[in-house]
């Protein structure tokens, strides 16, 4: 039991790295060879190798580098995403505004608008949250990430040959997975219809351009089937690791006000209540952007991080890894390091300021991983969670029904990623 550690499932070797310096030497010295996705029997049912997220070799890398590229011109473009979650935020604050300060589980709202700006960045448009076939995407990607976390999964993925015959909640999980997909077809087939070459307005327009200049390409990534899967797989990571996170944060500023009043006092100071926040702001915000950086470093949403698995035989210090080894790095173990964020189990903001105050940057922040695979929405998660936590602490005072003493903030680790309970809490409009 030390940095590096293997444990058995079933006969098959599971190597696990703990701490800052092996987690670092496994992701970025030895990025290449352990870029690999460790794959989950449930997910293989269904991706055939595609997408991003648990893809591998030269398919994914041409996905994620196609995927960072367009997220990046959609982030300079005609409607940057800026404006988008800017206008999400907004419509954010009027869904709270209708509670009229009354208690209010603030849960489905969250889950709505981080997976509207995916909507908005690759279809173009936002859904009314009472839209049904908006409600629908919700329920599906809501439903399948509350399968993938339960313990029948992990039975299923651990003798899969044997249960996917058996009835259980992974039919309903497969059964989800086509309807995603079919949702997701629809709008495709929309948007071949409409689009214009000259002026792309969304991923799928950037994807179909790519699909028409690899037509003669017989081994092209650029296929209908991956552009479906990939589109999934956004909807998927980047849907419900925001919303959890936003509602983390909530529930942490409940518990200790006197940090949302600090937050309040840097809006007031900075932004005022004339406008909306921007991600200009950040800089001259450096206490928002600690509490931000602490609520993430908190909750370390996603504690063994995503398996990885050796693309060759390597040399891991005295270890010899053999090919196809699944790596688990265990992002808990950086996050939670005593020796850079002394308390650790503190949810303290002290531990991204320096003396005067400004922010202090970590290379320990890693939540969203590092290296080769470091996660493709490290750009887009950040400018969300500012841009809803500035805009809703700019509207409301939070309430919340019982002693901040009382509450609970222990997030529950089931699967992958945390889970937390549902709680309800006042929005009180500011004066
Ligand atoms: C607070 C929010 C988020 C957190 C904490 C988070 C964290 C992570 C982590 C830990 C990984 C695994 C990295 C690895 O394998 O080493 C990952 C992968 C990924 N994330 Fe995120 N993520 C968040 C939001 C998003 C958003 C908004 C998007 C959408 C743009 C997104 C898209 C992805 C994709 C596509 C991958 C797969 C990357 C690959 O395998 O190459 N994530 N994320």
């Amino acid at each position: 039991y030390g940095p590096v550690f293997t444990l058995y499932i079933g006969s098959e070797p599971v190597v696990v790295l703990y701490g800052y310096e092996a987690v670092k030497e496994a992701l970025i010295d030895h990025g290449e060879e352990f870029a690999a996705r460790g794959s989950l029997p449930i997910i293989d049912a269904v991706n055939k190798g595609l997408g991003i997220v648990f893809s591998s070799g030269e398919k994914w890398k041409q996905m994620r580098r196609f995927s960072l590229t367009t997220l990046k011109n959609l982030g300079m473009g005609k409607r940057n995403i800026e404006e988008r979650v800017q206008e999400e935020a907004k419509f954010l604050v009027e869904e709270f505004k209708k509670a009229n300060g009354q208690p209010y589980d603030p849960r489905f709202i969250l889950e709505c608008a981080p997976c509207n700006v995916i909507c908005s960045v690759i279809f173009q448009k936002r859904f009314e949250y009472d839209d049904q076939k908006f409600l629908h995407l919700v329920e599906l990607l809501q439903e399948n990430n509350k399968i993938l976390n339960s313990p029948w999964i992990q039975v299923y993925n651990f003798i899969p040959s044997l249960v996917h015959y058996l009835p259980g909640s992974h039919r309903k999980f497969l059964n989800n997975w086509k309807k995603l997909q079919t949702f997701i077809w629809e709008r495709v087939k929309k948007h071949q219809e409409t689009l214009d070459p000259n002026d792309p307005w969304d991923f799928i327009d950037y994807f179909l351009m790519k699909m028409e200049q690899e037509k003669q390409n017989q081994e092209t990534a650029f296929t209908m089937e991956n552009l479906a899967q990939t589109v999934s797989d956004l909807f998927i990571a980047g849907s419900e690791t925001t919303s959890i996170t936003l509602r983390y944060g909530l529930l942490l500023l409940l518990k200790h006000p006197e940090i949302a009043d600090k937050i309040r006092e840097e809006i007031d100071h900075v932004i005022g209540q004339n406008r909306s926040p921007c991600m200009k702001d950040r800089r001259s915000m450096p206490y928002t952007d600690a509490v931000v950086h602490e609520i993430q470093r908190h909750l370390d949403l996603i504690p063994s991080n995503l398996p990885h698995a050796a693309k060759q035989d390597t040399q891991f210090r005295q270890y010899a890894i053999p090919k196809g080894t699944i790596i688990f790095t265990s992002l808990t173990s950086v996050l939670y390091d005593e020796k850079v964020f002394p308390n650790a189990q503190q949810f303290d903001p002290g531990h991204f300021l320096d003396e005067s105050g400004n922010f202090k940057k970590s290379n320990y922040f890693m939540p969203f991983s590092i290296g080769k695979r470091v996660c493709v929405g490290e750009g887009l998660a950040p400018m969300e969670l500012f841009l809803v936590f500035t805009t809703i602490l700019q509207n409301f005072t939070l309430k919340p029904l019982i002693d901040p003493k009382d509450i609970n903030i222990t997030p529950i680790a089931t699967g992958f990623v945390c889970v937390l309970p549902p709680y309800e809490l006042c929005f009180l409009p500011s004066l």
